[in-house]
């Protein structure tokens, strides 16, 4: 029976067979939550049972200034070079800068200040200027502490990120170009490096692992630094889940944060626990021909 018939009256002359009301309807194409998005979730999850608060990570795009100097990464840095970060072509630089902030940024690379004797280098705004895409959430975290720093009075806070970043880097089975980092930061009076594995085992232990190991590590902006390691019971070894640190002093003095507020931060990936919980040994496996979460 179609729309024709009913309107060329032709349906008249036709015998139709009973209709049966029994009949199950056609099985519907029912979807289903990617596992990137159903793990991104569990860690969402998480960090708000712990009081985090999501940062705002809606640009991909970034300028070297937040994603590198702001951090305290010095202008020759080998992780600046193209064949590690995409820089962007159009438009190829950005020129909004909080100015005074910029310059304190300039002074503690090149001179050194608040104690620290700086790397030393003729800083160039324009090597500041070059827009990226983001190769660490760490970007964002930088803007938030900068705009926590110009708050009139401060108060501590604790947020996370979990976005997309994207490293011009071999690529094999467990590496992409692109990948989502994990991250969370608290910032606060007088924290130490305890707190930092306090909190980072709470967080792991809500997600059923308990034995961590720490080692030390080194990063350009946090002082000291630490690679995270935890034994899988299902896989039944010991894994690399991450990096954290305290945020260097260089980092956080010319955004104005007072002088005994520390922030620990930590960082791990998203694919790499997405992977061990549903046994995909290839990323590829896992993300397909094009998955935008
Ligand atoms: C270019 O590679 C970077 C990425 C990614 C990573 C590493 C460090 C950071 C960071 C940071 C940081 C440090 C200081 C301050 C702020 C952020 C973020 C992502 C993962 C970090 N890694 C990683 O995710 N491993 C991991 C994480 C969770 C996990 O969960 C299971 C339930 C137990 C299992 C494994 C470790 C490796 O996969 C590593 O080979 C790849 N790393």
């Amino acid at each position: 029976l179609t729309s024709d018939m009913l309107l060329a009256g032709s349906w008249k002359k036709l015998k139709f067979k009973d209709y049966n009301f029994e009949a199950l309807g056609a099985p519907l194409e029912s979807g289903y939550l990617h596992p990137l998005v159903k793990v991104r979730s569990e860690f969402r999850q998480i960090f708000l049972e712990m009081g985090f608060s999501e940062m705002p990570t809606n640009n991909y795009v970034e300028n070297s200034f937040w994603n590198f100097d702001a951090l305290f990464q010095p202008q020759q840095h080998p992780a600046r070079d193209a064949h590690d970060t995409f820089f962007i072509s159009d438009p190829k630089v950005s020129n909004k800068f909080p100015m005074d902030y910029l310059e304190r940024v300039k002074k503690v690379h090149s001179k050194g200040g608040y104690g620290s004797q700086g790397y030393g280098y003729d800083w160039k705004i324009e090597e500041a200027q070059k827009n990226l895409l983001r190769t660490h959430t760490t970007a964002v975290s930088a803007r938030m502490l900068f705009k926590l720093a110009q708050q009139k009075e401060f108060k501590p806070i604790k947020l996370f990120s979990i976005d997309k970043v994207f490293r011009n880097e071999t690529l094999d089975a467990t590496h992409l170009a692109e990948f989502h980092q994990v991250e969370g930061l608290i910032a606060d009076y007088n924290l130490t490096l305890g707190d930092l594995i306090g909190v980072f085992a709470e967080f792991f232990k809500k997600l059923g692992i308990t034995q961590l190991e720490f080692k030390p590590a080194y990063n350009p902006y946090t002082e000291p630094s630490m690679e995270i390691f935890c034994f899988h019971p299902g896989l039944g070894k010991w894994i690399e889940i991450g990096n954290s640190g305290v945020f260097r002093p260089e980092m956080l003095l010319p955004m104005g944060l007072p002088e005994d507020v520390c922030v620990i931060a930590w960082g791990l990936s998203l694919e790499r626990p997405t992977m061990i919980k549903y046994g995909f040994n290839n990323i590829r496996d896992l993300i397909g021909p094009k998955v935008d979460l």
